[in-house]
């Protein structure tokens, strides 16, 4: 091929083209073609005889600058994208390649670059990977809508269907024992028609954070089952430490000190009833429900302000 032709093709390459002289300090630029001077708005002249890190300008900070030092250190190739500034000071972001060229003897001599303008490409990138992360973001949000509740945020009787029926299946497997506490706001109506409905929101709310800080294990976790009425699953727990567990409950909804007028100790109060059972194979899920409730309708009779079991 004509040495002509090499020379051309060099020249009239859409792609900036430089070479470097490795055997002067610095390394510094000793050929640029028209396509550099375009990409970069600066003339041959104003940039050979100068190693080309005044591209990056104060811009520094960035890992592939590392890459290059090291591969023009070991005489090797390396491709990387950069951000660059042109002359006029706007950036650009530059995919630059650069391959050594070696003399007979094996020395590296040169460097030859080849750049090209990538912005539009990493600007799409950059959008996509955004729109990605927000619609992750979006996704974590509405897996959390659909298992939390939208009052007092902590799990809603969704979740709870869910998760009972997995703790029931492990704890049947593996003959474990099951606790469940169903909580109920004493006099919830009065206390609405006293204080309001926004007052009787804000207590809900106060209730079900008191519960739900009140666990030992990792697994345990209270939910809103209904209106007023909260629900705890636990495992583990025996009959007494589980009893012992609820009274706590009913004390942390005391300590709230949420006047009620109409409430025989002048606070907001709560029943529990409780319900502790160990499963085996062929034991149905439902009778821990049935039996917290019916417990549940006991605490009320007795009284309220109080925990039972059957
Ligand atoms: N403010 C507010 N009130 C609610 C909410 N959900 C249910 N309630 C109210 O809770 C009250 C529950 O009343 P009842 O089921 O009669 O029970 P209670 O008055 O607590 O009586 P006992 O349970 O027998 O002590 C009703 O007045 C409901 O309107 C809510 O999200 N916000």
């Amino acid at each position: 091929m004509k040495i002509e032709i090499l020379k051309q093709a060099v020249m009239d390459s859409r792609d900036g083209i430089t070479i470097s002289d490795n055997c002067i300090d610095d390394n510094p630029l000793i050929f640029v073609n028209p396509a550099f001077e375009r990409m970069t708005g600066y003339s041959s002249e104003e940039i050979t005889n100068i190693n080309c890190r005044y591209l990056q300008r104060n811009d520094r900070d960035q890992p592939e600058l590392e890459l290059i030092h090291n591969a023009v250190k070991k005489g090797e190739y390396c491709l990387v994208t950069l951000r660059n500034y042109r002359k006029d000071g706007t950036m650009f972001w530059n995919e630059l390649s650069i391959s050594p060229i070696h003399d007979e003897k094996g020395t590296v001599t040169n460097f030859i670059g080849i750049q090209k303008d990538v912005t539009s490409r990493v600007i799409i990138q950059q959008q996509l990977r955004d729109e990605h992360q927000s619609l992750e973001e979006m996704k974590i949000h509405f897996e959390q809508l659909s298992i939390k509740d939208g009052l007092t945020g902590i799990y809603n009787r969704r979740f709870f269907d869910t998760q009972f029926e997995i703790q029931w299946k492990i704890a049947c497997r593996n003959g474990d024992s099951l606790t469940l506490a169903m909580i109920d706001i004493d006099h919830f109506k009065s206390f609405n028609d006293i204080y309001g409905h926004q007052a009787g929101d804000e207590a809900l709310i106060r209730v079900a954070d008191s519960l739900n800080k009140s666990f030992q294990r990792g697994s345990d976790f209270a939910a809103r089952y209904g209106g007023e009425e909260f629900v705890i699953l636990s495992n583990g727990m025996t009959q007494e430490q589980a009893s012992l567990y609820v009274k706590t409950l009913c004390q942390r909804v005391r300590d709230l000190k949420i006047p009620h007028s109409a409430s025989s100790t002048g606070y907001l109060t709560v029943s529990i009833g409780f319900s502790v059972h160990t499963f085996g194979p062929l034991h149905p899920s439902n009778v821990l429900l049935a039996q917290a409730d019916k417990a549940l309708y006991a605490a009320k009779k007795r009284g309220r302000d109080q925990s039972f079991s059957l």
